[in-house]
């Protein structure tokens, strides 16, 4: 097996987060059905603020080895993968832990007794066909799985593998993603086109709402225009108004994208050399999104593996983290979120917030009690930490801060909440 190797190129694009407005049911990877939202309320029932339950979905034609990536994603995973067109159905659901060796880092010089990482969602879609929109190979409903998911993962096959079935007869990276980004195209010109109709018969009653819909209408009308012009919704500028009054539709192309070149073990190594790796990569950087190369083959296999070995595994192989630890990071990113640690001797904790928070509403991330009584925070940046080497340290050195209301929380802030209830 060669080298693992991967790449990762994200745009400095901070896109707003939105809790997704639907409850459907989805399965879990034992095949239990569950409520994305029991997951949503269970894991963050103290904080209303950011819902973790940030979904990343895979997505992409049918057998490009989408459910195979979300087994090696997703420790224990049991999505079924296998050599056949729309293997998936139902979609699969997984939450997988943020890879963060600060965190690690800062358990050990406070002696905490455990280390709880970040967590993101992922879910393993059905393969869309051309004509999903017009409902061929259940189109719709597997367009509509796509609407409820924060970021998308568009699985692009770039291996060749005569025993690998390709739905359209060769590996073509390009035309698989025109393929993709057509279908979602088309379904958001069709909602688009019914709600410009319904808000033009509509009777507005109060000039507020009037206001409201006239900021749709007007944002509906850019967004359809750049869709027709081959670019995706998220490609125009639009106010926060007119992003939340658009938000209800859940546009498709709305959404972040990473492109995940899916590579043969032999291409680890140096996947910029493969020929389809680089028109991806042309791809993505016109269409402003992040892409990643991985093997789901080859990291499906490591997960077999007891976790020593894959370590010791890696290492002969001259790398030191599969290409999965870079997909988690980008999604990640890509979902504009900045973490936060709290460390003491019970745990180490890494905290997801929005870009731009300030310490309040951090607190409010951990309980609401904390935003609602904040007083101040201790607030040391991570690097300060490390290199004083504890909190009482950093103290005498005059690294920790004081701060207040006003402070927004910057990335790898080590905090200490003050707060009266
Ligand atoms: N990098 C790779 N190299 C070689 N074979 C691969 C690679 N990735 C996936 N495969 C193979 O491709 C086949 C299809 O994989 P998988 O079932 O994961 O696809 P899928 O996209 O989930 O398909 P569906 O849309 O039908 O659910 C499997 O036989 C898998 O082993
Ligand atoms: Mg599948």
């Amino acid at each position: 097996m060669a080298k693992l190797a991967s790449h990762h190129l994200i745009p400095a694009l901070g896109f707003p987060l939105r809790r997704s407005s639907f409850c459907t049911q989805w399965r879990n990877p034992k095949g239990e059905s569950i409520n994305s939202f029991s997951v949503l309320i269970k894991r963050f029932s103290s904080s209303p603020k950011v819902s973790m339950s940030l979904k990343a979905g895979i997505v992409g034609l049918p057998n490009v080895g989408k459910s195979t990536l979300f087994n090696a994603v997703v420790e224990n995973g049991k999505a079924q993968a296998a050599n056949f067109p729309f293997c998936t159905i139902e979609p699969n659901v997984g939450i997988v832990a943020v890879p963060d060796p600060r965190l690690n880092v800062l358990s050990e010089l406070n002696k905490s007794q455990r280390a709880v990482p970040a967590s993101i969602e992922f879910v393993d879609i059905a393969g869309l066909v051309k004509g999903a929109s017009q409902g061929e190979g259940l189109g719709n409903k597997f367009l509509s799985h796509i609407r409820q998911v924060d970021a998308i993962l568009q699985v692009v096959r770039c291996f060749e593998d005569n025993d690998v079935i390709h739905v359209n007869g060769k590996v073509d990276p390009k035309s698989d993603i025109d393929v993709i980004n057509l279908e979602l195209a088309f379904s958001d010109l069709d909602q688009i086109d019914k709600r410009i109709d319904k808000l033009k018969k509509g009777k507005v009653k109060d000039s507020q709402s009037k206001v409201k819909e006239e900021a749709e209408k007007s944002a509906l009308e850019r967004i359809q225009q750049e869709l027709l012009d081959g670019k995706p919704a998220r490609s125009v500028t639009l106010t926060d108004y007119e992003r939340e009054s658009i938000d209800h539709l859940c546009l498709l192309t709305m959404k972040p994208v990473i492109y995940v070149a899916n590579v043969t073990e032999s291409d680890l190594a140096n996947p910029e050399s493969n020929p389809y790796v680089k028109d991806v990569m042309n791809l993505a950087s016109q269409l402003q999104s992040g892409i990643v190369s991985v093997s789901a083959q080859v990291e499906s296999e490591l997960t077999e593996l007891p976790s020593e070995e894959r370590t010791e595994f890696l290492n002969s192989l001259g790398g030191n983290e599969s290409g999965l630890g870079n997909l988690i990071r980008a999604t990640y990113s890509l979902l504009g979120l900045r973490t936060y640690f709290t460390s003491g001797e019970k745990e180490t904790k890494a905290w997801t917030i929005l870009a731009g928070m300030t310490a309040p509403q951090a607190a409010g991330v951990i309980h609401s009690d904390f935003e609602k009584g904040f007083i101040r925070a201790e607030t040391v940046a991570y690097h300060d930490f490390v290199a004083a080497g504890s909190l009482a340290a950093a103290r005498e050195k005059g690294l920790l801060r004081s701060e207040g209301k006003e402070y927004v929380v910057q990335e790898g802030d080590v905090m200490l909440f003050r707060f009266n209830v």
